[in-house]
This record gives C-alpha cells, structure tokens and sequence, in this order.
C-alpha cells in the first residue's frame, strides 16, 4: 500500500498573520506544494483563526477544484463538538464539502491537537454517530484523531467512521530513545486493530523527514500522513519543492 502526503498548511497562514497583507501566500504554498506532487491539503480552521482563517478554506476549496488537482484531496481538520464559538467547523464543512473531514477533540483555546477521542466510551462514539453519518451522507469520507490504542481503533467503527488517523506526537518524542521500540509497537498494534475493524489508517502530528521513515517501516498499511509544522520549516531552508520531493521519497511515492 502507498501512503498518502496531505501537506497541512496552517503554519504558512501563521506566518501571514503576523502582518496584514497576504505574504507569504497560503495559496502559492499549497499550489506550489501540489505541483511538486502532494497528494492533497489538510487545513485545521480553528475557531480563533489563529491561523487558517476561512477565507483561507475557501480559496484552497477553489484551488483544489481546479481540473489539473482533480486526483488530489481536501482534508479539512476541526471538532464539530466544541461549541465554544458557536458551530463552527460544521458550516464550513457542508459549504466546502472537501473529501476528508478529520475530527479532532481541540478545545478552542488548545495551542496545539494533544489528543484522540475517548471512543471506548460510549458517550463519545453517540455523540459523534449524527454527525459522522452527516458528513458521510455528503459524500465525505470522515477520520477520527486518537490515541494510539487498540481498544479505541477497535471503538471508532463503532461511530461509522471510514478511517482513524493516529495521534503521533508520543511517537515523535520517543523518536531515538530506548522508548522508540515499545511505543512504534504500539502504534502499529493500533492500526492493526483499526484495520482489522475494517478501518483505514491516517497518522500525523510531528512527523517530520527524521521520524517519518521508520514509522512507516513498522506500522502498516498507513494511507495519508498529513505534515505540517515540519514540513513548513524543513521548506523555509530547502524549499516547497524540494522539501516535497524528500517526502514523496520517504514514502517511495517518486
Ligand atoms: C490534528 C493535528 O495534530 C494537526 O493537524 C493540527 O492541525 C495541528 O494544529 P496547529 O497547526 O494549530 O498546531
Ligand atoms: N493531522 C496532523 C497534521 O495535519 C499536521 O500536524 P503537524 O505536522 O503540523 O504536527
């Protein structure tokens, strides 16, 4: 199976936040991160707009629309139960209507995603079956952000959703240290039981050109990575689209 690379663009409109203006551009970088052979775009539109704001979304949501990104993909990040700000990724969901919806349980004053949904609890998995089956009966395909945990990859089916994408963060930190073997494991136990649930498989948070080979060496028949803190810097030295290239390398997608 070949992985996926969704380049997560938030840390580019990060940086065009810092002044007015548009620079550097979201949508150059995405354009410029397609051309160079991503598979898609990930956005996490939180309600702060800290980042991507929505009128981001919507130009990406044009420029992906273009017929030469027809085969690429839209994969928009948020939690539809923090309704903190009001319902704000919903809207933007079923305006756009991209072809992934990731689900990720971010309280809205979060810096950054630091969990999974607790699936093994059954208030969870009710309170996400609407609004799984909402987004899948737009023609979405619907992720889940978790833990890496069998019981709760085993959980998600339980929701209706078609993949769980694992929260690699703790993977990421035990990179290089004698906790590397143990905690690989476990995610690659977590998405064996996700697959055995008849589950597809995402992974992202810290990934980066270091950590991601060996993730990928021991935990299979992973679809998408999405990256972006890493992938955002790594280019401010090297460049979209060589920093593009040494991804698609890692994942043999050259
Ligand atoms: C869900 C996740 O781990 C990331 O996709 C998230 O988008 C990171 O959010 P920030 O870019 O705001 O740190
Ligand atoms: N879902 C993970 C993502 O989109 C990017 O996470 P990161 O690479 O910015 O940590």
């Amino acid at each position: 199976m070949s992985t996926a690379l969704s380049v997560n663009v938030n840390k580019v409109a990060l940086l065009r936040n810092a002044r007015s203006g548009e620079v550097p551009s979201v949508v150059d970088f995405a354009r410029a991160a397609l051309d160079a052979g991503a598979h898609g775009i990930t956005v996490h539109p939180r309600p702060d707009q800290r980042h991507i704001r929505i009128t981001d979304v919507d130009a990406l949501a044009e420029l992906l629309s273009s017929p030469e990104y027809a085969d690429r993909e839209f994969n928009i990040e948020g939690n539809p139960l923090d309704l903190s700000h009001g319902d704000h990724l919903m809207p933007i969901v079923r305006r756009v209507r991209p072809t992934q919806a990731t689900l990720v349980p971010d309280a809205s004053d979060q810096n950054t995603s630091d969990h999974g949904f607790e699936l093994t609890k059954p208030e969870v998995v009710g309170e996400l079956l609407p609004i799984v089956e909402e987004l899948r009966s737009q023609g979405c395909r619907v992720s889940l952000f978790v833990d890496p945990d069998p019981a709760t990859a085993e959980a998600a089916k339980q929701t209706g959703a078609d993949r769980i994408e694992l929260y690699t963060e703790s993977y990421a930190q035990a990179f290089g240290t004698p906790d590397q073997r143990a905690t690989v494991t476990r995610f690659a136990d977590t998405a064996a039981a996700a697959k055995n649930a008849g589950l597809g498989v995402n992974a992202g948070h810290d990934l980066d050109q270091a950590n991601l080979g060996l993730f990928l060496e021991h935990v299979g028949g992973v679809e998408e990575v999405s990256i972006g803190h890493a992938l955002v810097a790594e280019s401010l030295f090297s460049g979209v689209e060589s920093t593009i290239g040494s991804y698609l390398d890692l994942l043999n997608q050259r």
